[in-house]
């Protein structure tokens, strides 16, 4: 019963092809994988989706993982190693573990090769000699359970949406196809005056008709240069428009995504997303309303051809439908080269960024050529995946070339033959070869944009990665009255209580049940061993992470009711690896304050001790700093970005390793101010004379927990270090 119910619906789907997912997150290979065992099996989703059930560490995906997700999604999967000659037994389509840190989707098996879809690049053939290269041997088998369902779970953003939600666009939209109009009258009318001249003027020798019909056709040039002048003007105005308001609130949503989703992400890869809607953009305004009046006018050209040529109408009819469906037949490889070549370019993009970003590790390891190398053969897949694209495109166009002359040779030859019959004049006849190639042209550019248009579902796919994520919960959702006024400065009391937080579904956690109760104006150390957990719990202190279990309390609110931008007007944060933005020292103190205080400037660089170094540059306060050419050392930069977290006047000051980068002197120098701040303060540090300026320290055991540390482990191990 099983089996019959098994083999029913394998063999109901026998003809289907396995979807190409690319990934997008750097470690997601595994789950894009599974996801296209899925849709090859009629469970149709992307990566969104398969995200929304689990969330992949950006460490990447174990095989134990995807055994565990291929069950929620009704897979049954058995994982096993083989030899590379037993590939052939496996069954398709199955993932392949290659290169020892990526997962493939294995399609096809042949003598001397085999076909995969790598989630990084496409879908690809590679020799047998390269496979024992790459392939560890292990192998992963999915195949629908009993309680699989075949469904689609794709997550996309509709352009119509979009479209809906911009202002202004309606009636500048009306005025196009208006202004389009006027532009196809007086494109129509004019092959009705080739026919009038040569029909009526040369055989009856009539001067008066010729200039009255040359005057007509000059004034529907005339139509015809203005509306399509103030066509392209409207179309520019609708262009920015759009743009606008589209850039606007995707850069907001960008800006509300929560950290996790930029430290899962390529930046060339946000980048090119982002660059997805120049495209929609571009089709929408540029063919859009062009097409729709192509289609319109296609009728209508059809009427006329039939007026002027009769049954040579046939002939143009047959040629086009035939384009129209060779068209149509090869959209989907289309569709996937190109998503091929927007893959490419971002990866491209982002290890050329990467590269100009760590130009100096680059240079001082010797590295350049290696990445040069690498760069070099990102681009030349880039390349080839244009080059593939533009192929397409030459193969299509030549195509279309030899239909549309065959067509013309047809007609012309039927056309003589039918003036010499006397069927029709030799008028008719040129006017009916003018509404041919008109007619050609708009079904040409009609069907483009109808492929154009399915494609922008493939840029929607892209956009909805951003505009679809989850935000964080940043609204002010005030609690009791005056529990948690913004302007309220008194410091505050901090808890945490019973938290757990793990990155990711598939990792254990980090931080275990952890307790914590910091009252109003203390001062706490928090110190362990590197990677124990110290800076993700400042993380969730911050409110830059979530606890997966647990809460956070600020002056006894949890911090889910407070809201994220009401708690973070609260709290001043020095990260581990905090970043200054282009522009003056001032500007980066006051986090680019219009109306910034320079007294309380210069009060907050005195306490972060780097006022004296400012006002000795020749541009003091007003020197310029920039993230990659910066003109400050990196304890300078630390200490600017303490005096920003100073800046505003935090109740619950947060510092990470804040002091690390800097000389004994300063180092006490800013103990000394902080230790006078009348504020919560939460200090990381690994240095004992950092955490002996605090009222206790707690520290991370290395399993997990945090545990109080006596005064006396600190100071003994503070002489300790005096007298090392
Ligand atoms: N974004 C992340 N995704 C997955 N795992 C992470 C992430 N950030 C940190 N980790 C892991 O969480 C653990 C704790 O890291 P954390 O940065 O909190 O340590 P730490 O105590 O601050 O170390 P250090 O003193 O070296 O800064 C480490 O095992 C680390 O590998």
């Amino acid at each position: 019963m099983f089996t019959d119910e098994l083999a029913k619906r394998i063999s109901g789907r026998v003809f289907s092809k396995t979807p190409v997912i690319l990934q997008t997150e750097a470690a997601e290979c595994g789950l894009a994988c599974l996801a296209m065992v899925a849709g090859r099996y009629g469970h149709e989703m992307d990566l969104p989706a398969i995200r929304r059930r689990f969330t992949a560490s950006i460490k990447g995906t174990t095989l134990k993982d995807l055994v565990q997700v291929g069950g929620q999604l009704r897979l049954a999967t058995r994982a096993l190693r083989l030899d590379l000659d037993d590939l052939d037994k496996l069954r398709l389509p199955c993932i392949l573990h290659w290169r020892h840190n990526h997962f493939v989707v294995l399609t096809r098996v042949q003598k001397n090769r085999i076909t995969i879809i790598d989630p990084a690049t496409g879908s690809r053939q590679v020799a047998r000699a390269e496979v024992s290269k790459q392939f560890t041997g292990v192998a992963l088998e999915a195949w629908p359970t009993e309680e699989f369902e075949e469904k689609n779970e794709r997550i996309r953003i509709r352009i119509t949406d979009l479209i809906r939600r911009t202002s202004g666009i309606g009636v500048a939209a009306l005025q196009v196809m208006a202004i389009s109009l006027l532009l196809e009258l007086a494109t129509i009318a004019m092959p009705i005056g080739f026919q009038l001249v040569l029909d009526e003027v040369v055989v009856a020798a009539d001067y008066d008709l010729l200039t009255l019909i040359v005057i007509a056709m000059a004034l529907m040039l005339v139509l015809q240069v203005v509306t399509a002048f103030a066509r392209a003007f409207q179309t520019m105005v609708i262009g920015s428009r759009l743009i606008l308001q589209w850039k606007v609130s995707l850069f907001d949503q960008l800006m509300r995504l929560p950290l996790s989703f930029f430290e899962k992400r390529h930046v060339g890869d946000v980048v090119s997303r982002f660059g997805s809607l120049d495209t929609v953009q571009r089709t929408l305004t540029t063919s859009a309303i062009q097409s729709f009046l192509d289609g319109l006018m296609s009728v209508f050209l059809i009427f006329m051809m039939w007026l002027y040529g009769g049954w040579l109408l046939i002939v143009a009819l047959v040629s086009t439908g035939f384009y129209t469906i060779i068209r149509a037949a090869i959209y989907g490889h289309y569709r996937s080269i190109s998503e091929e070549t927007i893959i490419h370019t971002a990866q491209e993009s982002s290890h050329f960024m990467e590269s100009v970003r760590g130009i100096g590790s680059l240079k001082v390891l010797n590295l350049e050529s290696r990445r040069r190398g690498t760069w070099i053969n990102h681009l030349v897949e880039r390349v080839n995946a244009e080059l593939r694209v533009q192929k397409f495109d030459a193969w299509f166009s030549a195509v279309g070339s030899l239909l549309f002359g065959a067509d013309r040779i047809l007609i012309i030859f039927l056309g003589v033959r039918a003036i010499l019959g006397g069927d029709i004049s030799v008028g008719m006849f040129v006017a009916f070869l003018a509404y041919k190639d008109q007619f050609a042209t708009r079904v040409n550019g009609f069907v483009n944009t109808i492929l154009q248009f399915r494609m922008l579902s493939l840029h929607g796919e892209r956009v909805a990665d951003i505009a679809l994520a989850d935000p964080e919960e940043t609204d002010r959702r005030l609690g009791p009255a005056g529990a948690h006024d913004t302007s309220d400065r008194r410091p505050s009391s901090l808890e945490v209580r019973n938290v757990h937080f793990r990155y990711a579904d598939n990792e254990a956690s980090v931080l275990k049940g952890i307790s914590l109760s910091v009252s109003a104006g203390e001062c706490i150390g928090i110190a362990g061993p590197s990677g124990s957990g110290k800076t993700t719990l400042l993380k969730l202190l911050a409110g830059l992470s979530l606890p997966t279990t647990g809460q956070v309390l600020i002056d006894g609110v949890p911090l889910s009711s407070l809201g994220l931008a009401a708690y973070r007007d609260r709290v001043g944060c020095v990260l581990q690896e905090d970043r200054l933005f282009a522009g003056s020292i001032f500007e980066n103190i006051t986090a680019f304050d219009s109306s910034a205080d320079p007294a309380w400037v210069e009060a907050c660089a005195q306490m972060a001790a780097i006022h004296n170094e400012i006002v000795a540059m020749p541009m003091g306060y007003e020197t310029l700093v920039g993230d990659m050419g910066s003109s400050l050392s990196g304890g300078q930069k630390q200490r600017v970005v303490l005096a920003r977290a100073i800046y505003r006047r935090p109740s619950l000051l947060l510092l990470d390793e804040a002091t690390s980068n800097l000389d004994h002197a300063n180092e006490q120098a800013i103990n000394a101010a902080v230790r006078c701040l009348p504020i919560t303060r939460i200090i990381i540090a690994h240095r004992e004379a950092t955490l002996a300026m605090t009222d206790r320290v707690l520290c991370f055991d290395g399993a997990g927990d945090l545990i109080e540390q006596s005064r006396s482990l600190t100071t003994n191990s503070m002489a300790q270090s005096s007298a090392d």
